[in-house]
Protein backbone atom coordinates (compact mmCIF):
# COMPACT_ATOMS: atom_id res chain seq x y z
CA UNK A 1 0.00 0.00 0.00
CA UNK A 2 0.84 3.54 -1.05
CA UNK A 3 1.99 5.95 2.01
CA UNK A 4 2.89 9.42 1.80
CA UNK A 5 5.95 10.79 3.06
CA UNK A 6 5.78 13.51 5.47
CA UNK A 7 9.43 14.37 6.18
CA UNK A 8 13.06 12.56 5.36
CA UNK A 9 15.06 12.34 8.49
CA UNK A 10 19.06 13.50 8.90
CA UNK A 11 21.57 10.80 7.93
CA UNK A 12 24.99 10.63 9.67
CA UNK A 13 28.62 10.75 8.33
CA UNK A 14 29.94 7.70 9.30
CA UNK A 15 27.53 5.35 10.63
CA UNK A 16 27.62 1.50 9.04
CA UNK A 17 23.75 1.93 8.37
CA UNK A 18 23.36 5.50 7.67
CA UNK A 19 26.82 6.75 7.19
CA UNK A 20 26.50 8.63 3.60
CA UNK A 21 30.58 9.33 3.62
CA UNK A 22 31.05 5.43 4.87
CA UNK A 23 31.72 3.26 2.06
CA UNK A 24 30.61 0.20 3.38
CA UNK A 25 27.45 1.14 4.79
CA UNK A 26 23.96 0.53 3.86
CA UNK A 27 23.05 4.30 2.24
CA UNK A 28 19.83 4.20 4.65
CA UNK A 29 17.65 6.23 3.89
CA UNK A 30 14.69 7.50 6.72
CA UNK A 31 11.38 8.64 5.76
CA UNK A 32 8.63 9.51 8.35
CA UNK A 33 5.39 8.78 7.25
CA UNK A 34 1.42 10.06 7.33
CA UNK A 35 0.49 7.06 9.16
CA UNK A 36 2.86 7.47 11.68
CA UNK A 37 5.45 4.73 10.91
CA UNK A 38 8.81 5.03 9.50
CA UNK A 39 10.47 3.63 6.33
CA UNK A 40 13.52 2.87 5.27
CA UNK A 41 15.42 2.65 1.56
CA UNK A 42 18.84 1.02 1.31
CA UNK A 43 20.71 -1.19 -0.45
CA UNK A 44 22.01 -4.62 0.20
CA UNK A 45 25.69 -5.10 -1.63
CA UNK A 46 27.84 -7.72 -2.41
CA UNK A 47 30.19 -6.25 0.81
CA UNK A 48 27.34 -6.67 2.85
CA UNK A 49 26.78 -10.77 2.22
CA UNK A 50 27.11 -13.73 5.00
CA UNK A 51 26.89 -16.17 2.33
CA UNK A 52 27.62 -15.41 -1.43
CA UNK A 53 24.27 -13.83 -2.31
CA UNK A 54 22.40 -13.51 0.81
CA UNK A 55 22.86 -10.57 3.27
CA UNK A 56 24.27 -10.78 6.76
CA UNK A 57 21.53 -11.28 9.54
CA UNK A 58 23.92 -8.26 11.46
CA UNK A 59 23.67 -6.18 8.88
CA UNK A 60 19.56 -6.96 9.13
CA UNK A 61 19.66 -6.16 12.52
CA UNK A 62 21.65 -2.71 12.33
CA UNK A 63 18.74 -1.68 9.85
CA UNK A 64 16.02 -2.47 12.01
CA UNK A 65 18.21 -1.39 15.38
CA UNK A 66 18.21 2.12 13.69
CA UNK A 67 14.74 2.57 12.23
CA UNK A 68 13.14 1.10 15.28
CA UNK A 69 15.12 3.90 17.10
CA UNK A 70 14.24 6.34 14.65
CA UNK A 71 10.38 5.52 15.00
CA UNK A 72 10.49 7.61 18.33
CA UNK A 73 12.62 10.40 16.72
CA UNK A 74 9.97 11.60 14.49
CA UNK A 75 9.45 15.39 13.86
CA UNK A 76 13.01 15.97 15.94
CA UNK A 77 16.44 16.27 14.95
CA UNK A 78 17.23 16.37 18.49
CA UNK A 79 16.24 13.14 19.87
CA UNK A 80 18.26 10.44 21.05
CA UNK A 81 18.80 7.03 22.56
CA UNK A 82 20.62 3.74 22.59
CA UNK A 83 19.09 0.43 22.16
CA UNK A 84 19.11 -2.10 25.61
CA UNK A 85 17.43 -5.17 24.33
CA UNK A 86 16.86 -6.06 20.23
CA UNK A 87 14.94 -9.30 19.18
CA UNK A 88 15.14 -10.68 15.94
CA UNK A 89 13.19 -13.31 13.28
CA UNK A 90 14.49 -13.98 9.70
CA UNK A 91 12.14 -15.65 8.16
CA UNK A 92 13.47 -15.34 4.96
CA UNK A 93 16.95 -14.64 2.78
CA UNK A 94 17.46 -11.49 2.14
CA UNK A 95 19.35 -11.33 -1.38
CA UNK A 96 22.66 -8.91 -1.73
CA UNK A 97 22.75 -6.35 -4.75
CA UNK A 98 18.72 -5.66 -4.05
CA UNK A 99 16.83 -2.37 -3.50
CA UNK A 100 15.22 -3.00 -0.54
CA UNK A 101 12.53 -1.80 2.13
CA UNK A 102 11.62 -1.62 6.01
CA UNK A 103 9.18 0.04 8.03
CA UNK A 104 8.89 0.03 11.72
CA UNK A 105 6.74 1.89 14.38
CA UNK A 106 6.60 2.77 18.65
CA UNK A 107 4.60 0.07 20.25
CA UNK A 108 5.57 1.51 23.60
CA UNK A 109 6.90 4.63 25.25
CA UNK A 110 7.11 6.37 28.63
CA UNK A 111 9.90 8.94 29.88
CA UNK A 112 12.96 7.21 29.97
CA UNK A 113 12.15 4.03 27.88
CA UNK A 114 10.01 2.97 24.53
CA UNK A 115 9.39 0.09 22.47
CA UNK A 116 9.11 -1.00 18.68
CA UNK A 117 8.62 -3.60 16.10
CA UNK A 118 9.64 -3.36 12.46
CA UNK A 119 10.17 -5.73 9.41
CA UNK A 120 12.31 -5.58 6.38
CA UNK A 121 10.25 -6.73 3.08
CA UNK A 122 12.00 -8.28 -0.11
CA UNK A 123 11.50 -6.45 -3.41
CA UNK A 124 7.83 -8.56 -3.62
CA UNK A 125 6.67 -7.27 -0.30
CA UNK A 126 7.24 -10.50 1.32
CA UNK A 127 8.27 -9.88 5.29
CA UNK A 128 12.01 -11.04 5.53
CA UNK A 129 12.86 -10.23 8.99
CA UNK A 130 10.84 -9.01 12.22
CA UNK A 131 12.38 -7.18 14.82
CA UNK A 132 11.48 -6.65 18.21
CA UNK A 133 13.53 -3.50 20.56
CA UNK A 134 13.57 -1.88 23.57
CA UNK A 135 15.38 1.81 24.08
CA UNK A 136 16.67 4.38 26.71
CA UNK A 137 16.15 7.77 25.58
CA UNK A 138 19.11 10.06 26.73
CA UNK A 139 20.96 13.10 25.99
CA UNK A 140 23.53 12.98 22.78
CA UNK A 141 26.05 14.00 25.35
CA UNK A 142 25.61 11.30 27.25
CA UNK A 143 26.17 8.66 24.44
CA UNK A 144 29.00 10.77 22.01
CA UNK A 145 31.36 13.31 22.81
CA UNK A 146 31.00 16.91 21.58
CA UNK A 147 30.62 17.54 18.01
CA UNK A 148 28.48 14.97 16.27
CA UNK A 149 25.03 16.86 15.85
CA UNK A 150 26.85 20.58 14.78
CA UNK A 151 29.39 18.28 12.27
CA UNK A 152 28.34 14.69 11.02
CA UNK A 153 24.04 14.82 11.40
CA UNK A 154 22.57 16.68 8.19
CA UNK A 155 19.76 16.67 5.58
CA UNK A 156 21.08 14.69 2.62
CA UNK A 157 19.70 17.19 -0.53
CA UNK A 158 18.51 15.38 -3.28
CA UNK A 159 15.65 14.39 -5.08
CA UNK A 160 13.18 12.78 -2.32
CA UNK A 161 10.14 10.22 -3.54
CA UNK A 162 6.77 11.81 -2.13
CA UNK A 163 5.39 8.67 -1.40
CA UNK A 164 6.34 5.11 -0.63
CA UNK A 165 4.81 1.76 -1.44
CA UNK A 166 4.89 -0.79 1.36
C1 LIG B 1 17.42 5.35 19.55
C2 LIG B 1 16.97 6.80 19.12
C3 LIG B 1 17.75 7.22 17.93
C4 LIG B 1 17.33 8.44 17.27
C5 LIG B 1 18.33 9.03 16.33
C6 LIG B 1 18.88 8.04 15.36
C7 LIG B 1 20.28 8.25 14.86
C8 LIG B 1 21.35 7.58 15.68
C9 LIG B 1 21.60 6.11 15.34
C10 LIG B 1 20.92 5.16 16.32
C11 LIG B 1 21.57 3.84 16.25
C12 LIG B 1 20.81 2.74 16.92
C13 LIG B 1 21.06 2.63 18.38
C14 LIG B 1 22.33 1.93 18.76
O1 LIG B 1 22.91 1.15 18.05
S1 LIG B 1 22.93 2.29 20.32
C15 LIG B 1 24.37 1.23 20.51
C16 LIG B 1 24.04 -0.04 21.23
N1 LIG B 1 23.60 0.16 22.61
C17 LIG B 1 24.42 0.59 23.57
O2 LIG B 1 25.58 0.89 23.34
C18 LIG B 1 23.87 0.65 24.98
C19 LIG B 1 24.90 0.13 25.97
N2 LIG B 1 24.37 0.23 27.36
C20 LIG B 1 24.53 1.33 28.12
O3 LIG B 1 25.17 2.29 27.70
C21 LIG B 1 23.93 1.32 29.48
O4 LIG B 1 23.60 0.01 29.87
C22 LIG B 1 22.65 2.22 29.59
C23 LIG B 1 23.00 3.69 29.30
C24 LIG B 1 21.55 1.75 28.65
C25 LIG B 1 22.10 2.13 31.01
O5 LIG B 1 23.08 2.59 31.86
P1 LIG B 1 23.35 1.88 33.23
O6 LIG B 1 23.41 0.42 33.02
O7 LIG B 1 24.49 2.56 33.87
O8 LIG B 1 22.00 2.19 33.95
P2 LIG B 1 21.81 3.08 35.21
O9 LIG B 1 22.42 2.35 36.36
O10 LIG B 1 22.26 4.49 34.92
O11 LIG B 1 20.26 3.01 35.35
C26 LIG B 1 19.44 3.96 34.76
C27 LIG B 1 18.05 3.42 34.78
O12 LIG B 1 17.84 2.63 33.61
C28 LIG B 1 17.41 1.32 33.96
N3 LIG B 1 17.99 0.37 33.03
C29 LIG B 1 19.26 0.13 32.81
N4 LIG B 1 19.42 -0.79 31.84
C30 LIG B 1 18.18 -1.11 31.42
C31 LIG B 1 17.67 -1.99 30.44
N5 LIG B 1 18.47 -2.74 29.68
N6 LIG B 1 16.34 -2.07 30.28
C32 LIG B 1 15.51 -1.34 31.04
N7 LIG B 1 15.94 -0.47 31.96
C33 LIG B 1 17.25 -0.37 32.17
C34 LIG B 1 17.92 1.12 35.37
O13 LIG B 1 17.14 0.15 36.04
C35 LIG B 1 17.72 2.51 35.94
O14 LIG B 1 16.33 2.71 36.26
P3 LIG B 1 15.91 3.57 37.56
O15 LIG B 1 16.49 2.84 38.72
O16 LIG B 1 16.49 4.94 37.38
O17 LIG B 1 14.40 3.57 37.53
Amino acid sequence: MKQKIKRKQNNSARCIVCGDQNKASLGCRFYELENGEIAATFRSEDWHQSYPGRMHGGMAAGVLDELIGRAAAQGSDDFWGVTVELHMKYKKPIPTEADLKAVARVTKKNRKLFEGTGEILLPDGTVAVEAWGKYMILPLSKISDGGFAEEEWYQIEEDDPKEIDL
